[in-house]
Protein backbone atom coordinates (compact mmCIF):
# COMPACT_ATOMS: atom_id res chain seq x y z
CA UNK A 1 0.00 0.00 0.00
CA UNK A 2 1.15 3.54 -0.87
CA UNK A 3 1.73 5.44 2.61
CA UNK A 4 3.59 8.55 1.09
CA UNK A 5 3.38 10.09 -2.01
CA UNK A 6 5.09 12.68 -4.37
CA UNK A 7 3.12 13.76 -7.27
CA UNK A 8 5.08 15.42 -10.20
CA UNK A 9 2.33 18.41 -11.47
CA UNK A 10 1.86 19.26 -15.21
CA UNK A 11 3.36 16.06 -17.11
CA UNK A 12 1.21 14.53 -19.98
CA UNK A 13 -1.77 12.25 -19.07
CA UNK A 14 -2.56 9.24 -20.53
CA UNK A 15 -6.25 8.12 -22.55
CA UNK A 16 -8.45 5.64 -19.67
CA UNK A 17 -11.67 4.51 -19.42
CA UNK A 18 -11.86 4.48 -15.38
CA UNK A 19 -14.15 1.48 -14.14
CA UNK A 20 -14.50 2.89 -10.56
CA UNK A 21 -15.50 0.48 -7.26
CA UNK A 22 -18.45 -0.43 -6.40
CA UNK A 23 -20.41 2.06 -4.65
CA UNK A 24 -19.63 2.62 -0.50
CA UNK A 25 -22.89 3.86 0.52
CA UNK A 26 -25.07 0.78 -1.64
CA UNK A 27 -22.13 -1.88 -0.28
CA UNK A 28 -22.88 -1.28 3.24
CA UNK A 29 -26.66 -1.22 2.72
CA UNK A 30 -26.52 -4.55 0.65
CA UNK A 31 -24.07 -6.25 3.25
CA UNK A 32 -26.83 -4.91 5.97
CA UNK A 33 -30.01 -5.88 4.41
CA UNK A 34 -28.53 -8.85 3.00
CA UNK A 35 -27.34 -10.56 6.84
CA UNK A 36 -30.98 -8.52 7.98
CA UNK A 37 -33.01 -11.69 5.41
CA UNK A 38 -31.22 -14.38 6.73
CA UNK A 39 -30.93 -15.91 3.39
CA UNK A 40 -28.44 -16.45 0.85
CA UNK A 41 -27.23 -13.20 -1.20
CA UNK A 42 -24.53 -13.49 -3.77
CA UNK A 43 -22.63 -9.48 -3.45
CA UNK A 44 -20.62 -8.52 -6.88
CA UNK A 45 -18.29 -5.65 -7.33
CA UNK A 46 -18.65 -5.13 -3.74
CA UNK A 47 -16.74 -1.59 -2.25
CA UNK A 48 -12.91 -1.92 -2.69
CA UNK A 49 -12.70 0.71 0.72
CA UNK A 50 -12.19 -0.23 4.13
CA UNK A 51 -15.46 1.31 5.82
CA UNK A 52 -17.60 -1.53 3.91
CA UNK A 53 -15.43 -3.98 5.24
CA UNK A 54 -15.43 -2.81 8.84
CA UNK A 55 -19.30 -3.19 8.17
CA UNK A 56 -18.96 -6.66 7.01
CA UNK A 57 -16.45 -7.63 10.15
CA UNK A 58 -18.78 -5.96 12.67
CA UNK A 59 -21.84 -8.50 11.16
CA UNK A 60 -19.86 -11.32 11.31
CA UNK A 61 -18.98 -10.30 14.72
CA UNK A 62 -22.75 -10.70 15.66
CA UNK A 63 -22.68 -13.97 14.15
CA UNK A 64 -23.56 -13.42 10.50
CA UNK A 65 -21.45 -16.22 8.53
CA UNK A 66 -20.64 -13.95 5.61
CA UNK A 67 -17.52 -15.02 2.94
CA UNK A 68 -15.28 -12.36 1.18
CA UNK A 69 -13.55 -12.91 -2.10
CA UNK A 70 -12.32 -10.01 -3.56
CA UNK A 71 -15.06 -7.91 -4.60
CA UNK A 72 -17.81 -10.65 -4.04
CA UNK A 73 -18.89 -11.15 -0.85
CA UNK A 74 -21.16 -14.21 0.06
CA UNK A 75 -23.73 -13.91 2.65
CA UNK A 76 -25.42 -16.88 4.54
CA UNK A 77 -28.20 -17.78 6.57
CA UNK A 78 -27.98 -17.98 9.64
CA UNK A 79 -29.52 -20.02 13.13
CA UNK A 80 -27.99 -17.90 15.84
CA UNK A 81 -26.35 -15.07 16.96
CA UNK A 82 -24.38 -13.42 19.60
CA UNK A 83 -26.22 -12.00 22.59
CA UNK A 84 -23.56 -9.46 23.73
CA UNK A 85 -21.07 -7.79 20.87
CA UNK A 86 -18.72 -4.86 20.96
CA UNK A 87 -18.45 -3.31 17.51
CA UNK A 88 -15.47 -1.76 16.12
CA UNK A 89 -16.63 1.10 13.67
CA UNK A 90 -13.10 1.84 12.70
CA UNK A 91 -13.32 4.97 10.74
CA UNK A 92 -16.60 4.52 9.45
CA UNK A 93 -19.79 7.23 10.42
CA UNK A 94 -21.86 4.72 7.74
CA UNK A 95 -21.27 1.74 9.94
CA UNK A 96 -21.89 3.26 13.50
CA UNK A 97 -25.09 4.87 12.17
CA UNK A 98 -26.84 2.10 10.87
CA UNK A 99 -26.04 -0.59 13.03
CA UNK A 100 -27.36 0.54 16.11
CA UNK A 101 -31.18 -0.39 14.77
CA UNK A 102 -29.35 -4.35 13.79
CA UNK A 103 -28.29 -4.46 17.15
CA UNK A 104 -31.58 -3.08 18.96
CA UNK A 105 -33.80 -4.95 16.17
CA UNK A 106 -32.33 -8.59 17.12
CA UNK A 107 -32.17 -8.12 20.26
CA UNK A 108 -28.37 -8.04 21.04
CA UNK A 109 -26.73 -6.11 23.65
CA UNK A 110 -23.74 -4.06 22.42
CA UNK A 111 -20.98 -1.58 22.02
CA UNK A 112 -20.27 0.17 19.39
CA UNK A 113 -16.88 2.10 19.39
CA UNK A 114 -14.31 3.79 16.38
CA UNK A 115 -11.05 5.45 16.00
CA UNK A 116 -9.94 8.96 17.06
CA UNK A 117 -11.86 10.86 14.34
CA UNK A 118 -14.83 8.56 14.34
CA UNK A 119 -14.77 9.23 18.33
CA UNK A 120 -15.46 12.97 17.37
CA UNK A 121 -18.27 12.50 15.25
CA UNK A 122 -22.10 12.95 16.25
CA UNK A 123 -23.90 10.44 17.08
CA UNK A 124 -26.97 12.12 19.43
CA UNK A 125 -28.44 12.78 15.53
CA UNK A 126 -29.52 8.74 15.50
CA UNK A 127 -29.87 8.19 19.03
CA UNK A 128 -32.34 10.76 19.66
CA UNK A 129 -34.85 9.58 17.09
CA UNK A 130 -34.21 5.86 17.87
CA UNK A 131 -35.37 6.51 21.12
CA UNK A 132 -38.33 8.33 19.94
CA UNK A 133 -39.55 5.16 18.42
CA UNK A 134 -38.51 2.79 21.58
CA UNK A 135 -34.94 2.20 21.26
CA UNK A 136 -33.02 1.82 24.49
CA UNK A 137 -29.39 3.18 23.88
CA UNK A 138 -26.88 5.96 25.14
CA UNK A 139 -24.12 7.39 23.51
CA UNK A 140 -21.16 9.38 25.13
CA UNK A 141 -21.56 12.54 25.95
CA UNK A 142 -23.46 12.57 22.22
CA UNK A 143 -20.82 10.62 20.60
CA UNK A 144 -19.27 7.07 20.31
CA UNK A 145 -18.83 5.13 22.23
CA UNK A 146 -22.92 4.07 21.63
CA UNK A 147 -23.99 1.61 24.39
CA UNK A 148 -27.19 -0.77 23.11
CA UNK A 149 -29.43 -2.42 25.86
CA UNK A 150 -31.67 -5.30 24.92
CA UNK A 151 -35.44 -5.45 24.82
CA UNK A 152 -36.45 -2.47 22.64
CA UNK A 153 -40.06 -2.50 21.62
CA UNK A 154 -40.34 0.00 18.62
CA UNK A 155 -43.25 1.23 17.70
CA UNK A 156 -44.77 3.44 14.57
CA UNK A 157 -43.92 7.46 14.68
CA UNK A 158 -43.75 10.41 12.23
CA UNK A 159 -40.14 11.71 12.69
CA UNK A 160 -39.45 15.34 10.92
CA UNK A 161 -35.21 15.76 10.27
CA UNK A 162 -34.17 18.90 10.72
CA UNK A 163 -30.38 17.99 9.79
CA UNK A 164 -29.88 16.63 6.04
CA UNK A 165 -28.60 13.09 6.95
CA UNK A 166 -28.96 9.60 4.35
CA UNK A 167 -27.48 8.24 7.84
CA UNK A 168 -29.88 9.20 10.18
CA UNK A 169 -32.61 8.74 7.53
CA UNK A 170 -31.50 4.98 7.21
CA UNK A 171 -30.81 4.49 10.54
CA UNK A 172 -34.76 5.12 11.09
CA UNK A 173 -35.84 3.36 8.17
CA UNK A 174 -33.68 0.49 9.12
CA UNK A 175 -35.57 0.21 12.77
CA UNK A 176 -38.51 0.59 11.20
CA UNK A 177 -38.37 -2.78 10.10
CA UNK A 178 -38.92 -4.10 13.20
CA UNK A 179 -41.05 -1.86 14.67
CA UNK A 180 -45.22 -2.57 15.42
CA UNK A 181 -46.72 -0.07 13.06
CA UNK A 182 -45.31 1.64 10.02
CA UNK A 183 -42.90 4.47 10.58
CA UNK A 184 -42.74 7.94 8.70
CA UNK A 185 -39.71 10.09 8.16
CA UNK A 186 -39.95 13.56 6.37
CA UNK A 187 -36.88 15.11 5.40
CA UNK A 188 -36.04 18.90 5.19
CA UNK A 189 -33.99 18.21 2.38
CA UNK A 190 -33.29 15.07 -0.49
CA UNK A 191 -31.03 13.23 0.45
CA UNK A 192 -28.86 10.01 -1.03
CA UNK A 193 -32.09 7.50 -1.31
CA UNK A 194 -30.28 4.27 -1.57
CA UNK A 195 -32.02 2.79 1.35
CA UNK A 196 -35.19 3.31 0.29
CA UNK A 197 -34.46 1.82 -2.87
CA UNK A 198 -32.64 -1.18 -1.76
CA UNK A 199 -35.84 -1.88 0.70
CA UNK A 200 -38.17 -2.28 -2.21
CA UNK A 201 -36.03 -4.47 -3.89
CA UNK A 202 -35.78 -6.63 -0.69
CA UNK A 203 -39.73 -7.06 -0.86
CA UNK A 204 -40.37 -3.75 1.99
CA UNK A 205 -43.49 -1.66 0.83
CA UNK A 206 -42.78 1.72 1.49
CA UNK A 207 -44.49 4.53 0.01
CA UNK A 208 -41.98 7.94 -0.93
CA UNK A 209 -44.02 11.01 -0.90
CA UNK A 210 -41.90 14.13 -1.75
CA UNK A 211 -39.80 14.06 1.39
CA UNK A 212 -41.70 11.59 3.20
CA UNK A 213 -41.31 8.33 3.52
CA UNK A 214 -43.09 5.58 5.40
CA UNK A 215 -41.62 1.87 5.63
CA UNK A 216 -44.43 -0.70 6.31
CA UNK A 217 -42.39 -3.37 9.15
CA UNK A 218 -41.88 -6.68 7.29
CA UNK A 219 -39.63 -9.60 6.46
CA UNK A 220 -37.14 -8.84 3.69
CA UNK A 221 -36.54 -11.08 0.73
CA UNK A 222 -32.96 -11.69 -0.44
CA UNK A 223 -32.88 -11.57 -4.10
CA UNK A 224 -30.06 -14.03 -4.22
CA UNK A 225 -28.18 -12.25 -6.31
CA UNK A 226 -26.74 -8.27 -6.37
CA UNK A 227 -24.42 -6.33 -8.11
CA UNK A 228 -23.60 -3.00 -6.83
CA UNK A 229 -23.09 0.11 -9.34
CA UNK A 230 -19.52 2.14 -9.63
CA UNK A 231 -19.12 4.81 -7.22
CA UNK A 232 -20.02 8.08 -8.26
CA UNK A 233 -18.08 9.74 -5.64
CA UNK A 234 -15.03 7.85 -6.53
CA UNK A 235 -15.65 8.36 -10.04
CA UNK A 236 -15.82 12.22 -9.78
CA UNK A 237 -12.05 12.85 -8.97
CA UNK A 238 -11.82 11.43 -12.31
CA UNK A 239 -14.16 13.46 -14.26
CA UNK A 240 -12.21 16.49 -12.66
CA UNK A 241 -8.87 15.38 -14.55
CA UNK A 242 -10.65 14.69 -17.79
CA UNK A 243 -12.45 18.79 -17.44
CA UNK A 244 -8.73 19.99 -16.48
CA UNK A 245 -7.19 18.17 -18.94
CA UNK A 246 -5.92 20.08 -21.88
CA UNK A 247 -6.85 16.75 -24.11
CA UNK A 248 -9.88 14.31 -24.07
CA UNK A 249 -8.69 11.42 -21.72
CA UNK A 250 -11.32 9.78 -19.56
CA UNK A 251 -14.58 7.40 -20.09
CA UNK A 252 -15.80 6.33 -16.90
CA UNK A 253 -17.43 3.13 -16.92
CA UNK A 254 -20.29 1.31 -15.24
CA UNK A 255 -21.07 3.99 -12.82
CA UNK A 256 -23.97 4.98 -10.46
CA UNK A 257 -26.26 7.91 -11.49
CA UNK A 258 -28.61 8.21 -9.09
CA UNK A 259 -29.94 11.69 -9.07
CA UNK A 260 -29.96 12.07 -5.22
CA UNK A 261 -25.68 11.59 -5.65
CA UNK A 262 -25.37 13.32 -8.82
CA UNK A 263 -25.41 16.99 -7.81
CA UNK A 264 -21.48 17.25 -8.82
CA UNK A 265 -22.91 16.68 -12.49
CA UNK A 266 -25.61 19.51 -11.84
CA UNK A 267 -22.73 21.83 -10.75
CA UNK A 268 -19.82 21.16 -12.85
CA UNK A 269 -22.41 21.62 -16.29
CA UNK A 270 -23.54 25.19 -15.19
CA UNK A 271 -19.79 26.03 -14.58
CA UNK A 272 -19.09 24.85 -18.37
CA UNK A 273 -18.28 21.28 -17.97
CA UNK A 274 -18.41 19.39 -21.05
CA UNK A 275 -19.82 15.93 -20.20
CA UNK A 276 -22.18 13.16 -21.80
CA UNK A 277 -23.86 10.29 -20.03
CA UNK A 278 -24.26 7.32 -22.44
CA UNK A 279 -25.27 3.83 -22.23
CA UNK A 280 -28.08 4.21 -19.35
CA UNK A 281 -29.78 2.10 -17.80
CA UNK A 282 -30.81 0.42 -14.28
CA UNK A 283 -29.97 -2.06 -11.98
CA UNK A 284 -32.06 -3.28 -8.82
CA UNK A 285 -33.44 0.18 -8.72
CA UNK A 286 -30.32 2.33 -9.30
CA UNK A 287 -29.65 4.33 -12.00
CA UNK A 288 -26.44 3.61 -14.13
CA UNK A 289 -24.11 4.74 -17.02
CA UNK A 290 -21.55 5.39 -18.79
CA UNK A 291 -19.68 8.99 -18.55
CA UNK A 292 -17.74 10.86 -21.43
CA UNK A 293 -15.59 14.02 -20.28
CA UNK A 294 -14.07 16.14 -22.50
CA UNK A 295 -11.47 19.11 -21.54
CA UNK A 296 -13.59 22.04 -20.26
CA UNK A 297 -13.05 25.73 -19.90
CA UNK A 298 -14.84 26.31 -16.28
CA UNK A 299 -16.28 29.44 -14.87
CA UNK A 300 -17.51 30.20 -10.56
CA UNK A 301 -20.70 29.29 -9.68
CA UNK A 302 -22.97 29.80 -6.34
CA UNK A 303 -23.80 26.46 -5.31
CA UNK A 304 -27.53 26.30 -4.69
CA UNK A 305 -28.23 25.16 -1.37
CA UNK A 306 -31.16 22.55 -2.39
CA UNK A 307 -28.15 20.60 -4.06
CA UNK A 308 -25.52 20.51 -0.57
CA UNK A 309 -26.51 17.15 0.45
CA UNK A 310 -26.64 15.60 -2.94
CA UNK A 311 -23.26 17.30 -3.38
CA UNK A 312 -21.29 16.73 0.14
CA UNK A 313 -19.08 14.46 -0.70
CA UNK A 314 -17.63 16.26 -3.47
CA UNK A 315 -17.62 20.14 -2.31
CA UNK A 316 -13.90 19.63 -1.49
CA UNK A 317 -13.08 18.41 -4.64
CA UNK A 318 -15.29 21.36 -6.12
CA UNK A 319 -13.19 23.84 -4.44
CA UNK A 320 -10.36 22.39 -6.77
CA UNK A 321 -12.21 22.86 -9.93
CA UNK A 322 -13.07 26.69 -8.57
CA UNK A 323 -9.48 27.02 -8.22
CA UNK A 324 -8.92 26.64 -11.99
CA UNK A 325 -11.84 28.03 -12.95
CA UNK A 326 -13.04 32.03 -14.05
CA UNK A 327 -14.22 33.78 -11.38
CA UNK A 328 -15.93 33.51 -7.83
CA UNK A 329 -17.48 30.28 -6.81
CA UNK A 330 -19.12 30.39 -3.62
CA UNK A 331 -20.62 27.20 -1.15
CA UNK A 332 -23.01 27.98 2.17
CA UNK A 333 -25.07 26.14 4.08
CA UNK A 334 -22.84 23.62 4.12
CA UNK A 335 -21.78 23.48 7.76
CA UNK A 336 -22.04 19.29 7.63
CA UNK A 337 -18.62 19.15 6.06
CA UNK A 338 -16.82 20.24 9.34
CA UNK A 339 -18.18 16.83 10.69
CA UNK A 340 -17.01 14.48 8.78
CA UNK A 341 -13.53 12.31 8.89
CA UNK A 342 -12.23 15.79 9.38
CA UNK A 343 -13.03 19.34 9.40
CA UNK A 344 -13.09 19.47 5.39
CA UNK A 345 -13.85 23.53 5.00
CA UNK A 346 -10.70 23.59 7.18
CA UNK A 347 -9.15 20.40 5.29
CA UNK A 348 -9.84 22.37 1.96
CA UNK A 349 -9.03 25.69 2.87
CA UNK A 350 -5.90 25.48 4.13
CA UNK A 351 -4.19 23.11 1.58
CA UNK A 352 -5.74 25.16 -1.47
CA UNK A 353 -4.13 28.19 0.35
CA UNK A 354 -0.62 26.09 0.90
CA UNK A 355 -0.91 25.65 -3.15
CA UNK A 356 -1.51 29.78 -3.63
CA UNK A 357 -5.28 29.64 -4.23
CA UNK A 358 -7.31 32.72 -3.55
CA UNK A 359 -9.52 30.73 -1.09
CA UNK A 360 -11.83 31.98 1.67
CA UNK A 361 -13.01 30.13 4.48
CA UNK A 362 -16.90 31.00 5.92
CA UNK A 363 -18.72 29.21 8.80
CA UNK A 364 -20.60 27.10 6.83
CA UNK A 365 -18.52 26.99 3.50
CA UNK A 366 -15.99 28.74 1.30
CA UNK A 367 -15.64 31.71 -1.62
CA UNK A 368 -13.19 30.63 -3.78
CA UNK A 369 -11.54 33.45 -6.37
CA UNK A 370 -10.47 31.58 -9.31
CA UNK A 371 -8.11 31.82 -11.90
CA UNK A 372 -5.15 30.81 -9.87
CA UNK A 373 -1.74 29.01 -10.33
CA UNK A 374 -1.01 26.85 -8.16
CA UNK A 375 2.10 25.26 -6.76
CA UNK A 376 3.15 21.85 -5.40
CA UNK A 377 3.76 21.53 -1.42
CA UNK A 378 4.04 19.58 1.43
CA UNK A 379 0.34 19.08 2.39
CA UNK A 380 -1.22 16.60 5.33
CA UNK A 381 -4.98 16.00 4.56
CA UNK A 382 -6.14 14.98 8.56
CA UNK A 383 -6.60 11.34 7.61
CA UNK A 384 -9.47 11.91 5.60
CA UNK A 385 -9.72 10.32 2.07
CA UNK A 386 -12.04 12.68 0.05
CA UNK A 387 -9.12 15.37 0.49
CA UNK A 388 -6.33 13.40 -0.22
CA UNK A 389 -7.81 12.48 -3.30
CA UNK A 390 -8.77 16.06 -4.03
CA UNK A 391 -5.79 17.26 -3.21
CA UNK A 392 -4.46 14.35 -5.76
CA UNK A 393 -6.37 16.14 -8.23
CA UNK A 394 -4.83 19.86 -7.75
CA UNK A 395 -1.19 18.85 -7.39
CA UNK A 396 -1.49 17.47 -10.64
CA UNK A 397 -1.85 20.56 -12.05
CA UNK A 398 -0.06 22.16 -10.18
CA UNK A 399 3.64 23.46 -11.45
CA UNK A 400 6.48 21.45 -9.36
CA UNK A 401 5.99 18.23 -6.51
CA UNK A 402 3.92 18.13 -4.32
CA UNK A 403 4.28 15.80 -0.84
CA UNK A 404 0.99 14.54 0.22
CA UNK A 405 1.98 12.64 4.28
CA UNK A 406 -1.16 10.40 4.36
CA UNK A 407 -2.13 9.38 1.44
CA UNK A 408 -2.61 5.74 2.84
CA UNK A 409 -6.24 7.53 4.12
CA UNK A 410 -7.20 6.38 0.53
CA UNK A 411 -8.08 3.37 1.39
CA UNK A 412 -11.45 4.06 3.37
CA UNK A 413 -13.24 4.54 0.46
CA UNK A 414 -11.28 3.56 -2.70
CA UNK A 415 -7.87 1.48 -2.10
CA UNK A 416 -6.87 1.30 -5.94
CA UNK A 417 -6.99 5.13 -5.87
CA UNK A 418 -3.20 5.65 -6.57
CA UNK A 419 -3.14 2.55 -8.85
CA UNK A 420 -5.32 3.87 -11.51
CA UNK A 421 -4.17 7.28 -11.08
CA UNK A 422 -0.55 5.94 -12.07
CA UNK A 423 -2.47 4.21 -15.72
CA UNK A 424 -3.46 8.42 -16.30
CA UNK A 425 -0.37 10.04 -14.89
CA UNK A 426 2.11 7.26 -15.38
CA UNK A 427 5.32 10.13 -14.70
CA UNK A 428 3.36 11.71 -11.87
CA UNK A 429 3.35 9.37 -8.94
CA UNK A 430 6.59 8.45 -7.10
CA UNK A 431 5.71 6.46 -4.09
CA UNK A 432 7.77 7.31 -0.40
CA UNK A 433 6.63 4.71 1.58
CA UNK A 434 9.17 3.41 4.44
CA UNK A 435 8.01 -0.12 4.49
CA UNK A 436 9.64 -1.91 7.34
O1 LIG B 1 -25.65 7.38 3.94
C1 LIG B 1 -24.51 7.34 3.45
O2 LIG B 1 -24.05 6.32 2.90
C2 LIG B 1 -23.70 8.57 3.49
C3 LIG B 1 -24.32 9.77 3.77
C4 LIG B 1 -23.60 11.04 3.87
O3 LIG B 1 -23.46 11.36 5.25
P1 LIG B 1 -24.62 12.08 6.10
O4 LIG B 1 -25.76 11.17 6.22
O5 LIG B 1 -23.98 12.35 7.44
O6 LIG B 1 -24.93 13.33 5.35
C5 LIG B 1 -22.24 10.98 3.22
O7 LIG B 1 -21.48 12.11 3.59
C6 LIG B 1 -21.49 9.72 3.57
O8 LIG B 1 -20.30 9.68 2.82
C7 LIG B 1 -22.27 8.48 3.23
C1 LIG C 1 -18.44 11.02 5.19
C2 LIG C 1 -18.10 9.86 4.63
O1 LIG C 1 -18.38 8.63 5.11
P1 LIG C 1 -18.88 8.16 6.57
O2 LIG C 1 -19.81 9.21 7.10
O3 LIG C 1 -19.53 6.84 6.35
O4 LIG C 1 -17.64 8.03 7.42
C3 LIG C 1 -17.41 9.85 3.33
O5 LIG C 1 -17.22 8.75 2.78
O6 LIG C 1 -17.02 10.92 2.80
Amino acid sequence: MILMIEIKGLQNLVKYSYHPPGDKSISHRVAILGALSNDWLNITNFSQGKDCFTTISCLQEIGIPIEVDGTTVKIYPWKKLKNKVNLDCGNSGTTARLLPSILGGLNIEGVLFGDSSLSQRPMERVITPLKKLGGILEGTDGKLPIKVERGWRLRGEKLELQIPSAQIKSAILLAGLFASNPVIVKESKVTRNHTEIMLKEFGINLEVKEREITIYPGKLVSPREYHVVGDFSSAAYFIALGLLSKEEIIEIRDVGLNPTRTAFLEVITKMGAKIQIINEKVIHGEKMGDIKVFPSTLKGIEVSEDLIPNIIDELPLLGVLASFAQGTTKVVKAGELRVKESDRIKGTVENLKKFGVNIMELEDGFIVQGGNKLRGREIYCHKDHRIVMAMTVAALFSEGNTKILDSQWVNISNAPFFKEIKKIAPNSIIDLSVRD
